[in-house]
């Protein structure tokens, strides 16, 4: 294969990234309730050590799923037969998510864990007529992307 230049690598990452928001659905998933983190963290109110906690975990998870539809990709590459080999392959692999959006869960516990706080915020995002409205168009929008996004396209 002949070598590709600097540009082109990282178009094909872009591609790679690109792929798993098209035609993967946990993916989707995962870059919702990223953008919902980084936003909620917003109205929150958290300080640097915290948002540099939450955003190894939203790298991680997103960076596991991807990592996952790679090892999907290349068992599938090698045989689509059933084959022992191959469910151990991809049951690890999507342990692996499970094991990183559970200890993420746990982050968001520990830096979430004001009560008062999130209610506050609930109540800030309600507040006003056009505050509700946004928050609405904000979850309708998330529920397309995740579901009715390229509907046919997959898992
Ligand atoms: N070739 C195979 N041999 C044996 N078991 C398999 C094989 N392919 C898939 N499986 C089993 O089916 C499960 C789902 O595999 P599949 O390739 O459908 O992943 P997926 O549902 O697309 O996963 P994700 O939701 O993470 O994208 C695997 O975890 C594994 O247990």
């Amino acid at each position: 294969m002949t070598k590709i230049t600097l540009r082109e690598s990282l178009r094909h990452a872009i591609d790679g990234i690109g792929r798993c928001l098209v035609h993967e659905r946990n993916f989707r998933i995962h870059t919702v309730a990223a953008v919902t983190v980084v936003l909620f963290a917003w109205l929150y109110g958290v300080d640097t050590g915290q948002r540099a906690l939450l955003a190894v975990a939203v790298a991680t998870v997103m960076t596991m799923e991807m990592m996952n539809t790679a090892i999907e990709a290349v068992v599938d590459l090698i045989t689509q037969e059933k084959n022992v080999y191959a469910k151990i392959a991809k049951d690890v692999a999507a342990g692996m998510v499970l094991l990183a959006a559970l200890f993420a869960v746990g982050i968001a516990v520990i830096v979430f864990h004001d009560w008062t706080r999130i209610v506050d915020v609930i109540g800030r995002l309600f507040s006003s007529w056009w505050s509700g409205l946004l928050t609405a168009v904000y979850a309708g929008a998330a529920v397309w992307f995740i579901f009715g996004w390229k509907p046919h396209s997959g898992s």
